[in-house]
């Protein structure tokens, strides 16, 4: 079955990609990547300078495989480290690269952004703005003017399409106002959704302890625990956004399964972060074998003729 597709202009052999954040900071990271199944891959969100991130232990795995918990606290190696590699990347290799973009401000977002614009590569921008993790530092995506603000001065200056990360929301009326917002701007491409769900709290009961260290123990959730909150939101911005504005899905993929939910939700390509994290590259591989296995038992020759058709009652 054909797994390919199209996502702001750019074409991915495979629907399946990493979830920014995971094998994804250094460039040995993200040749294997490249090496891997995976149909593209997105960077490490890049702040103007590099970061060393929070203190350790930052991740952790959940019992029972049912995710993860993490605050890294954005460690990447400064933007300037992946327009480098943005400039070196080979664009005729097959696979699309997806550059992902953190800025700790608007001002920040804005020389990130004017920088990759003047280099001119066929790279796709994805601003994201939903980093749980900075102490003291409010989720962008849940300040609908700040976030309307920053697109109006960050849209143009990209001037061709591009994506958000955006944070999981849990209430309609918000899934109504930030679609709004999005519908304003003809070169959102696309949105994924969704990031981790902020400010979780992993206790280990036998040693009463916080398994993580940083904001006595705060991070964001992720893996399968997280799935049906992330089906609600690709769902509700596809049925929402215009104009072809497509939805990268990304939360709780830990086999075919989920992933064939996802682009029933209207996913146009899936990203896979904790199980990425857990399993390595060959995930993609082994996602790809079992989307595929479905497909085939429901006698569906491509993505196309299912995405978005989720039926209700
Ligand atoms: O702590 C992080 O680096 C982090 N962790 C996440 O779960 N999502 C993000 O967008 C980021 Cl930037």
């Amino acid at each position: 079955a054909d797994l390919s597709t199209s996502i702001a202009g750019v074409k991915l052999p495979n629907l399946l990609l990493n979830a920014s954040g995971v094998n994804c900071r250094y460039e040995n990271e993200l040749q294997q990547l490249l090496d891997s199944s995976a149909g593209s891959l997105v960077t490490k969100s890049a702040t103007l300078n590099s970061r060393d991130g929070n203190p350790e232990p930052r991740y952790a795995p959940l019992a029972g495989q049912i995710g993860s918990i993490n605050s890294m606290g954005l460690p990447n190696q400064g933007y300037e480290y992946y327009l480098e590699y943005a400039k070196k990347f080979d664009y005729n290799n097959g696979k699309p690269l997806f550059i992902s973009l953190a800025g700790m401000s608007l001002a920040d977002n804005k020389a990130m952004c004017e920088a990759f614009r003047d280099a001119n590569l066929p790279c796709v921008l994805e601003i994201n703005f939903s980093c749980p993790n900075l102490p003291g530092k409010p989720q962008l995506g849940y300040d609908m003017e700040a976030m309307e603000a920053a697109l109006k001065v960050l849209a143009p200056i990209i001037g061709k399409p591009f994506g958000i990360k955006l944070p999981p929301y849990f209430d309609i009326a918000h899934f109504d106002q930030a679609a709004a917002i999005f519908n304003k701007f003809d070169n959102i491409a696309y949105v994924t959704c969704i990031n981790s769900v902020g400010n979780g709290l992993a206790i280990d009961w036998e040693s009463e302890t916080a398994l993580i260290k940083p904001k006595d123990g705060f991070g964001g959730l992720g893996g399968l625990m997280v799935l049906q909150t992330s089906l609600a939101n690709v769902n509700a911005f596809y049925r929402r956004l215009n104009n072809g504005k497509q939805v990268i899905a990304c939360g709780g993929v830990t086999s075919g399964k989920e992933a064939f939910l996802h682009i029933l939700a209207g996913a146009s390509a899936v990203q896979i972060g904790t199980q990425l994290q857990e399993e390595g590259t060959g995930v993609f591989e082994r996602v790809s074998k079992e989307l595929q296995e479905i497909m085939a038992a429901k006698g569906y020759k491509n993505v196309e003729e299912f995405r978005g058709k989720v039926k209700t009652l």
